[in-house]
């Protein structure tokens, strides 16, 4: 099955086992806003919020400010996000991605990465109400960050670089087969704003 076949020459195929991976260097934007007016757009429009996590039994504050927008209620990590209405930029953003995957979206996970301290820990995006092989698009603004994937029973580790203004879409199997994260930095590193979006079936 090639979901985007329509679509090569816009989106390269990365190839990976037991799944699908699609990359875009630079999204277009119809506005044709570069990544700094985007990001820091992004940073002061977006209602930021630090949500707790229950790691060894402990509360603890995520490494990262995350926010949820769009059309669908969303249940995350044990947490239910209640979304917020898309903003004229998200919708922008989400445009973009639609022309250049041929896919739906209807729900929008933010992430916001302060410095190369802020993290996500591994994880599938695996949830039931994103359906049985979720296709799920991830915009990237800001410093670059290494996007790692894990293989569940291969010991097999993919890494890609994310730059200022990437789009990277996920699809298939991959959510079954793999798990994805971002790890702290060794050195300095600037902000980043990853958006993540999603279809949720209503
Ligand atoms: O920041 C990223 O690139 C990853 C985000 C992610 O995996 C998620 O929002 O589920
Ligand atoms: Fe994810």
């Amino acid at each position: 099955m090639d979901l985007f076949s329509e679509h090569s020459g816009v989106l390269d195929a990365i190839t990976i086992e037991d799944g699908e991976l699609y990359f875009m260097p630079r999204l277009p934007l119809p506005s044709q806003q570069d990544g700094a007016a985007v990001l820091e757009r992004l940073l002061a429009e977006t209602a930021w919020r630090a949500e707790a996590i229950t790691l060894w039994g402990k509360q603890m504050l995520q490494p990262r400010l995350s926010a949820w927008y769009g059309d669908a209620r969303y249940r995350y990590s044990g947490m239910t996000l209640e979304p917020q209405p898309f903003t004229p930029l998200q919708l922008e953003i989400k445009q973009a991605v639609e022309q250049a995957s041929g896919q739906r979206f209807n729900s929008v996970l933010l992430n916001y990465y302060r410095d190369g301290q802020d993290s996500m820990g591994f994880h599938s995006d695996d949830e039931k109400e994103l359906g049985r092989n979720p296709v799920i698009a991830s915009v990237s603004f800001g410093d670059p960050r290494t996007f790692i994937l894990k293989h569940k029973r291969l010991p097999k580790t993919v890494k890609l670089a994310l730059g200022d203004g990437s789009l990277l879409v996920m699809a298939g199997a991959l959510q079954h087969h793999w798990r994805h994260g971002i790890n702290k930095e060794k050195t300095a590193c600037g902000p980043r704003v990853n958006l993540t979006f999603r279809q949720i079936l209503v």
